[in-house]
């Protein structure tokens, strides 16, 4: 059985795999990522090969070692490393998931298969047992992000008696707008101690209103720090100040959406923020422009994301 001894809660930082400008994985500056996210964003929680981690571009030996960094790394630093394990093949997510099971993991995620699809809940929960029983002792996490997957199946419609088939089944990440199908998982699960993590991070005050119990995003590498002044307005009551922590990010976002916004924007932006080199993206995804990282830079400065020594005025939209 699952340790349910640790609920996943606050912050999950989806973590960037950094590459070399040859695109071979820069193995060398996990570990100062790992004190990064812990010293200065205050993230002490990590997704491993998502979406942001380029988890589906890298190989299984890849995706391996990759995630055997981050538990060594982590380890008495993090409080959880979860690793994604999902697949287009069930073999590999298993040898996946067993691995995670074998280093020390603390969960396993996965996504639906998007190539050859699932057309219904029941398949994709068949998919999703069979991940799961090859690491009967670690905590599973469904991971919902119909955009990418275009598998629409409602993340409601997935819980709907999960425990029953997955006895591993310890929550949701549920990548989507749909507030409606979020609420509803919240709402018909409350008796079961579920975490309810939100991966809308421009949205996430919503999701916390709808219960959400803790968020994974990419942002939060370099906005963990601000995440985490307005997660600790809501848990006051103080709405205004949480309201406006979040308006703050999502000028942010609305600024680097409008400009064309990423896996390989974020590289570039935690490249910017952190001053540990993430490196170029891998094939189908391009490196971030030179003109959308000088954008980038200017609007963290001028939100004070970023010091900007040189303005002695103080910057003209930072927030309190
Ligand atoms: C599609 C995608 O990558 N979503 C991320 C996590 O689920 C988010 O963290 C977004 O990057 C973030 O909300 C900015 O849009
Ligand atoms: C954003 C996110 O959760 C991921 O990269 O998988």
């Amino acid at each position: 059985m699952a340790s349910s001894k640790k609920k996943l809660q606050g912050l999950v930082a989806a973590t960037i795999t950094p590459m070399t400008e040859h695109g071979e994985i820069n193995f060398s500056v996990i570990g100062q990522y790992v004190d990064y996210l812990v010293e200065e964003q205050g993230v002490k929680n990590v997704f491993v090969n998502g979406t942001t981690g380029e988890g589906l571009s890298l190989s299984v030996s890849e995706r391996r070692r990759v995630a055997e960094e981050w538990v060594t790394k982590g380890r008495n630093k993090l409080d959880q490393v979860v690793i994604h394990v999902g697949a287009l093949s069930l073999k590999e997510s298993q040898e996946l998931a067993q691995h995670a099971a074998e280093i020390g993991a603390d969960g396993i995620a996965v996504i639906a298969p998007f190539f050859l699809k699932p057309w219904n809940k029941d398949v994709l929960i068949n998919f999703l047992k069979e991940v799961a029983a090859a690491a009967p002792a670690l905590p599973f996490y469904y991971y919902h992000i119909p955009a990418v997957t275009g598998i629409k199946i409602r993340a409601e419609e997935v819980l709907d008696g999960i425990q029953e088939k997955i006895p591993t089944f310890q929550g949701l990440k549920f990548s989507d707008t749909d507030l409606l199908d979020f609420g509803q998982c919240v709402d018909q699960n409350r008796q079961r101690q579920f975490a309810f993590l939100f991966g809308v991070d421009e949205q996430l005050l919503s999701a916390l209103v709808m219960g959400a119990t803790g968020a994974v995003g990419s942002t939060y590498n370099y906005l963990g720090k601000k995440t985490n002044q307005m997660l600790e307005a809501f848990e006051k009551k103080d709405f205004s100040s949480a309201l406006n922590h979040q308006f703050c990010i999502q000028r942010f976002i609305n600024f680097v959406v409008k400009l064309g916004f990423g896996v390989s924007q974020t590289k570039a932006i935690m490249t910017l923020v952190s001053g540990i080199p993430m490196g170029p993206p891998r094939l189908p995804l391009q490196k971030a422009s030179r003109e959308f990282t000088d954008n980038a830079e200017a609007k963290l400065k001028s939100l004070d994301f970023l010091s900007f020594n040189d303005l002695k005025e103080g910057n003209l939209e930072a927030c309190s």
